[in-house]
C-alpha cells in the first residue's frame, strides 16, 4: 500500500442519541502513515466519532473502511479485526489498578495473543523503555505512578502489539504543559518508529500542532475544515479561527447558564 492509500475511510457517518443528532454526515480519509488530529469544542462528537471508528459504537448510517475492510456493520469479527490492527491511548489512561504496570502493558499479549508470561514481560519492559520508563516501574501498581507516568504506561500498552493504527483520545488532558510536551514528543516518536497511521482527538491546540500532519475540525456533526498545522493559523474559516485562538466571541456559541 502506498502512503497515499487511505488506511481509514469514513463516508456519510451519522450517529445520534434520541433527538440529539451528534454526527450528521462525517466524511474523512486518513492516509496510511499519516497523523490526523480531530479538533472541536466540547460535546461536538469527537469521542463518538472515535468510538465509531474503533468499533466501540455502532453508527446509525454511513460506512467506515479500515485497511480496505468495511467495519461499520459492527460485527464480532469486525471488532476482533480492529483489536488486532489497532492500539489505543485512552483519556485518563484507563489502567487496571489490580494489575502491575507490566501486566497492563502486556494485557493484550497475555490475554488475546496468549503469549507466555516471560515473553510478554520482556516485550512490556521493552515498550516501557521506549517511553522512557525503567524496568523497575514494571513491577509497580499503577496507583504508585504520577499522571504523566500513567500516560506513558498507557502509550506503552498502545504500542505493545506493534499496531498499524494508533488512536489517541485527549492524550495530554490533565498534564502540565511540560509533561504534555513530553507525551506529544513520545507520540510523534513512536508513531514514526512503527510507521503507523494515527488518529487523535483533542482540544489542546499545542498538542494538535505537534502531533498532526493534518488537522480536521468537527463542528455541528460534520468536518468543516481540514489542513496542515501551518495552514490552521490562517484558515480563513471563522469557526476554526475562533477555536484555534480560544475566543469566547464568534460564530460558535457555547451554552452558558445565567444565574
Ligand atoms: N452513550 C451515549 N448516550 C447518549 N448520548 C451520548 C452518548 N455518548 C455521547 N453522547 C452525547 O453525544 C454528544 C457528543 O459527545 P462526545 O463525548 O463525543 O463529545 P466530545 O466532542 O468528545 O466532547 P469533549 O471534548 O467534552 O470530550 C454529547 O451531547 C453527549 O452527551
Amino acid at each position: 500500500m502506498s502512503e497515499t492509500t487511505p488506511a481509514i475511510t469514513v463516508r456519510d457517518l451519522h450517529k445520534g442519541f434520541d433527538s440529539n443528532q451528534v454526527l450528521r454526515g462525517v466524511d474523512l480519509d486518513v492516509n496510511k502513515g499519516r497523523s490526523l488530529v480531530v479538533i472541536g469544542g466540547s460535546g461536538t462528537g469527537k469521542s463518538v466519532l472515535l468510538k465509531c471508528i474503533i468499533g466501540l459504537m455502532k453508527p446509525d448510517r454511513g460506512s467506515i473502511e479500515v485497511d480496505g475492510r468495511n467495519i461499520s456493520r459492527h460485527s464480532d469479527s469486525d471488532r476482533r479485526y480492529m483489536t488486532q490492527l489497532t492500539g489505543m491511548l485512552f483519556q485518563g489512561s484507563a489502567l487496571f489498578d489490580s494489575l502491575k504496570v507490566w501486566e497492563n502493558v502486556a494485557f493484550r499479549l497475555l490475554n488475546a495473543e496468549r503469549k507466555p508470561r516471560k515473553e510478554a514481560r520482556e516485550k512490556a519492559i521493552e515498550c516501557l523503555a521506549q517511553v522512557g520508563l525503567a524496568p523497575e516501574v514494571g513491577d509497580l501498581q499503577p496507583a504508585a505512578l504520577s499522571g504523566g507516568m500513567q500516560k506513558r504506561v498507557s502509550l506503552a500498552r498502545a504500542i505493545a502489539s506493534d499496531p498499524h493504527i494508533l488512536f489517541f483520545d485527549e492524550p495530554t488532558t490533565g498534564l502540565d504543559p511540560i509533561m504534555a510536551d513530553v507525551i506529544n514528543n513520545l507520540i510523534v516518536d513512536r508513531v514514526k518508529a512503527l510507521g503507523a497511521t494515527a488518529v487523535s482527538i483533542t482540544h489542546d491546540m499545542a498538542s494538535a500542532r505537534k502531533i498532526a500532519d493534518e488537522i480536521a475540525m468537527l463542528y455541528q456533526g460534520r468536518i468543516i475544515w481540514r489542513g496542515s498545522p501551518d495552514e490552521i493559523e490562517n484558515s480563513g474559516n471563522p469557526m476554526v479561527d475562533q477555536f484555534v485562538h480560544g475566543r469566547a466571541e464568534g460564530p460558535i456559541k457555547m451554552a452558558v447558564r445565567k444565574s
